[in-house]
């Protein structure tokens, strides 16, 4: 499904060029639950930017179901990264006067939909995280671990193709942590949802089917793991 080849990223400025992907050879398919490791610095949001169709400008090839976006403008990249790709972040990213309901159900409002099919995939989605009857509620009203299942949910009700997660423990306690890290892992097993976790946590990975290890922008390791 993503597929990236000899893919080279530099930032550059008056000064210097600072080369932080380096050479990097990815085959992500569909139904894999990825996790991407590395230490601050090591170019791991550089690589999720491209990953998820935010960043266009790099080095290589960005290969989408076999499709080459490199050229693409910003109105289709943004096009497809619409429909294509949920993102949940470490902060939860939710819309604070609105309600649990309207925070997921904002990505289809683009799209068209009508009221009652609106309605059907935000309760499914809702129920899916286990939040059915929390539409109400406003965010600060839910705990961190239900914020972040209201933005699991927002990212899985345009159907995409794949997830991407930043660090989306990242702000939880432990407990809570792992609940988070079983309903990606029920969503992954279950509905072949498409994960690509970034997270510093080792404890995360026995969540995961496939590890992917980054430093200094190049794969020093790639291995599937063994359940
Ligand atoms: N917009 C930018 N302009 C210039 N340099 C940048 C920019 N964004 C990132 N960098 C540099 O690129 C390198 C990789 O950064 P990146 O954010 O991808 O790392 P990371 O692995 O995600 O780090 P962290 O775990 O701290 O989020 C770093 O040296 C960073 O300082």
């Amino acid at each position: 499904m993503i597929r990236l080849e000899h893919v080279n990223k530099y930032y550059k400025t008056d000064e210097e060029s600072l080369h932080v992907l380096n050479e990097i050879n990815l085959h992500i398919k569909k139904g894999e639950f990825v996790a991407i490791m590395g230490p601050s610095g090591s170019g791991k949001s550089t690589l999720i930017n491209l990953i998820g169709f935010i960043d266009r400008k790099f080095e290589g090839a960005y290969l989408f179901e076999g499709e080459s976006l490199v050229e693409s403008n910003d109105a289709k990249l943004s096009a497809i990264r619409n429909r294509s790709v949920g993102f949940v972040f470490q902060n939860f990213s939710l819309i604070a006067n609105n309600t649990v309901y309207e925070n997921v159900e904002l990505p289809l409002l683009y799209n068209g939909y009508s009221f009652s099919q609106t309605k059907e995939r935000v309760s499914t989605v809702l129920a899916k995280v286990g939040l059915a009857d929390k539409a109400e509620k406003h965010p600060k009203q839910l705990s961190g671990g239900q914020q972040q299942r209201v933005a699991i949910a927002r990212a899985l009700v345009n159907e995409p193709k794949f997830i991407i997660a930043d660090e989306p423990t990242g702000a939880l306690d432990t407990v809570t942590s792992v609940e988070i890290m079983e309903l990606f892992q029920e969503l992954n097993q279950q509905e072949g949802v498409t994960i690509i976790l970034v997270t510093h946590n080792p404890e995360m990975i026995d969540y995961c089917s496939r590890l992917i290890e980054i430093r200094d922008g190049t794969v020093i390791q790639d291995k599937e793991l063994v359940k």
